[in-house]
């Protein structure tokens, strides 16, 4: 089952180092993240799928990686100056700003109604480029990467020799002045895109468009968000962007932020090119655009069968990498008990526990309502110990000394229970994983041992393929559930078997490869690994 709750994500990305709080030791920065040891290599392994996807497996792709800063006039004739504005409201109670289309009329912080009228926001940030600050060295940060295709069309057409219809890719930041970031990676300040601008000819648009739909759904699903936990949201004519003849929002439910755009596919007419045109008179365009007395360049393309110029039709698939990452980890996260636990073992722990909260029950320093609230779940919480490890965490951190002795002694007895019967899994698809293999020696301080599980992890590593880690900081069974959390394929326990000292001398030179998702272990020779691994890590 998916995640539950944000929060479940939250902190795991924490917890392990997916994403930390940008300048976190000054308090932070509202709407932007930092992606940590393990955040990066799942949010560039995403970046390569999507690349390898859309631009090498295709025939019809090229790919570009355009400056952030840009001319002013870029945003001037895209039409951002003028529209690129959400509707900022301001409670006149608490002072709070909001987007006026996300509240429903009164401030979510205080409940006042009394809020001002919506006014037009810019969310472009600006910057300054050079050492005088006057009109000429105003920037912005780009809000979106398209732009850097568009003005690039006649460079790319030129140096490449394509034909329509064809397409470019290009992923990178994008700066967006969010009146109210929030819900984590969903919506912030600094962000990736992976968009494709697909340029076709004038009539075949709305075909590629229904093309890009079911292309770009067969990808979601390839990095295992299912065509089911997908809606297609067909965006009504009067809420389409001024440029968009057709749109297809893609939607994702998360968990308690509901069901969200994870990307835009959108026909955008000849309204780009034909705004970065000169001559638009002469250009025959369907789109309304602003009048353009500052380009140089005509950007059409020379139809060969017609003997006629023309501007392209563009087809745009735009992804966010933050989304799309939250909405992965939601997707493979559980919580589950690995195995039933023996009955005899569950009664002693249920023991200790009944033990535990009568005494808590006693314990003048607990309020009447939790007292009464914990009795009354006290036969639920010991059923459902190794499933409601928070919980028991709860009652253990409660004050008073006979609940310290308890709580140590119930804690003693579930803990190990707990590590054997439950687990937090992230189910990756392999090739997203940040780890893709991790090895284990069965003793840290056995020379031979350890000295091969390093050159085990030297060894797969070289191949350059998959990233290897080697781990030794804990006993088997918690670094499993440690590569567990963080959706690692494969772990590899080097034992005394391997080094010819076991019971089975016919295992000398085998490891155990343990699966992440069945948690089934096999023995592997050495020598074979790494072809036993290949395919595996990039499924
Ligand atoms: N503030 C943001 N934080 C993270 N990702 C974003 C943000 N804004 C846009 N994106 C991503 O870029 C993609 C394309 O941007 P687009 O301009 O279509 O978004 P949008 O329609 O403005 O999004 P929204 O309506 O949620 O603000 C979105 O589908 C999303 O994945």
């Amino acid at each position: 089952m998916p995640a539950t709750s944000l929060d479940q994500i939250v902190a795991l990305a924490k917890r392990r180092g997916f994403i930390f709080p940008s300048s976190e030791i000054y308090g932070g920065l509202q709407g932007v993240y930092d992606y940590g040891p393990l955040g990066v290599e799942l949010k560039n392994n995403i970046i390569a799928d999507w690349w390898r996807t859309n631009v090498y497996e295709r025939d019809d792709m090229e790919g570009l990686d355009a400056a952030i800063l840009m001319n002013r006039l870029v945003w001037k004739y895209s039409g951002h100056e003028e529209t690129f504005n959400d509707p900022l409201v301001d409670c006149r109670n608490c002072k709070m700003r909001w987007r006026a289309d996300h509240i429903q009329g009164v401030c979510p912080n205080c409940g006042s109604r009394d809020l001002t009228e919506p006014r037009p926001f810019n969310m472009m940030f600006r910057t300054q480029i050079g050492p005088v600050a006057d009109s000429g060295s105003f920037a912005y940060l780009r809000p979106e990467t398209a732009q850097g295709i568009f003005v690039n069309f006649a460079n790319v057409l030129t140096t490449s020799a394509r034909k329509l219809p064809f397409g470019i890719a290009q992923v990178g930041k994008a700066f967006r002045n969010e009146i109210n970031p929030r819900n984590f990676l969903f919506r912030v300040r600094e962000f990736e895109q992976m968009e494709i601008e697909y340029f076709v000819m004038p009539g075949t648009d709305e075909e590629w468009h229904q093309r890009w739909l079911e292309a770009r759904l067969a990808w979601w699903e390839q990095i295992g968000i299912p065509r089911s936990r997908i809606t297609i949201y067909d965006v009504p004519t009067a809420e389409l962007a001024h440029y968009s003849k057709r749109t297809f929002d893609l939607m994702y439910e998360y968990p308690n932020i509901g069901v969200q755009e994870i990307e835009g596919i959108a026909n955008r007419t000849d309204y780009d090119l034909g705004s970065h045109s000169k001559d638009q008179a002469q250009l025959n365009l369907t789109a309304r655009v602003n009048h353009n007395e500052d380009s140089i360049a005509r950007l059409t393309y020379f139809d060969q069968a017609s003997g006629r110029h023309v501007v392209p039709y563009v087809i745009e698939p735009s992804a966010g990498v933050g989304r799309c990452m939250l909405a992965v980890m939601c997707e493979g996260y559980a919580e589950e008990l690995t195995k039933a636990i023996p009955g005899e073992k569950l009664a002693a722990v249920g023991e200790a526990l009944n033990a535990f909260l009568k005494s808590v029950g006693r314990s003048e320093k607990l309020s009447g309502e939790a007292r009464d609230a914990i009795l009354a779940r006290g036969e639920e919480l010991t059923q459902a110990l190794a499933e409601r490890l928070p919980e028991v965490e709860q009652l253990l951190a409660m004050p008073g000394a006979d609940q310290i002795e308890l709580g140590k002694k119930l804690r003693g007895q579930a803990q190990p229970l707990i590590d054997e019967h439950y687990r937090t899994v992230l189910r990756l698809k392999p090739r997203l994983a940040p780890i893709k293999v991790a090895v284990f020696p069965l003793k840290r301080n056995h020379e031979e041992i350890v000295a091969t599980a390093k050159a085990v992890r030297r060894q797969l590593q070289a191949g350059g393929r998959m990233r290897t880690i080697y781990d030794d900081t804990g006993a088997i069974g918690k670094l499993y559930r440690r590569q567990d959390e963080i959706g690692t394929p494969f772990c590899i326990t080097v034992d005394f078997d391997t080094i010819g000292q076991g019971k089975d001398p016919a295992l000398a030179g085998t490891v155990t490869v343990r699966d992440r998702d069945t948690m089934a272990q096999e023995r592997v020779p050495i020598a074979e690994l790494e072809a036993y691994l290949r395919d595996r890590v990039s499924a």
